[in-house]
């Protein structure tokens, strides 16, 4: 398996929480680099753009005021199996299914606030990736 790239986002109720440290310490002990990093209160329009796929669900309206609530750490985390490596340490979307040690399990509380976001395949990591950030702003760690 070659490296790959994905897109993190600890949402707002998990920097209000102050555990950036805590979930980046589990990024690099699972292997995965971070090679961009920026912190953002993102705009609505920002919000509904990145979350354009879910625009008919009927969560969609929370899902952007709740991402819009406060600021967000949004990182493109580099690896072996980046994508699937990140889900895996993310855990299931509703954290009362999140199986024990996962980030969601151990950091959110409920399916609309559930702490992090990870990008679902390699599609969609270069899609999210190039929406917050141009590609001179990736520090390749490759060695
Ligand atoms: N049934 C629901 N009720 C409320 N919020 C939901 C529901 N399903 C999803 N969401 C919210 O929308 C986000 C995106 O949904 P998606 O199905 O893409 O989940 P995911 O891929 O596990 O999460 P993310 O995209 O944030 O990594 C979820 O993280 C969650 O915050």
């Amino acid at each position: 398996m070659a490296t790959e790239r994905t897109l993190s986002i600890i949402k707002p109720d998990a920097v209000a929480k102050n555990v950036i440290g805590e979930i980046y310490s589990r990024f690099e002990k699972a292997g995965l680099s971070i090679v961009a990093a920026r912190m953002v209160h993102l705009s609505q329009q920002q919000a509904e753009g990145f979350y354009a796929e879910h625009k008919a669900r009927p969560f969609f309206g929370d899902l952007v005021s709740f991402m819009t609530s406060g600021p967000v750490m949004i990182q493109v985390l580099e690896g072996e199996n980046a994508v699937v490596t990140h889900r895996d340490l993310m855990g299931a979307t509703n954290p009362a299914d999140a199986a024990p040690g996962t980030i969601r399990a151990d950091f959110a509380q409920s399916i609309d606030e559930n702490a992090v976001h990870g990008s679902d395949s390699a599609e969609s990591a270069a899609r999210e990736i190039a929406y917050f950030f141009t590609e001179d702003q990736l520090c390749a760690r490759t060695r």
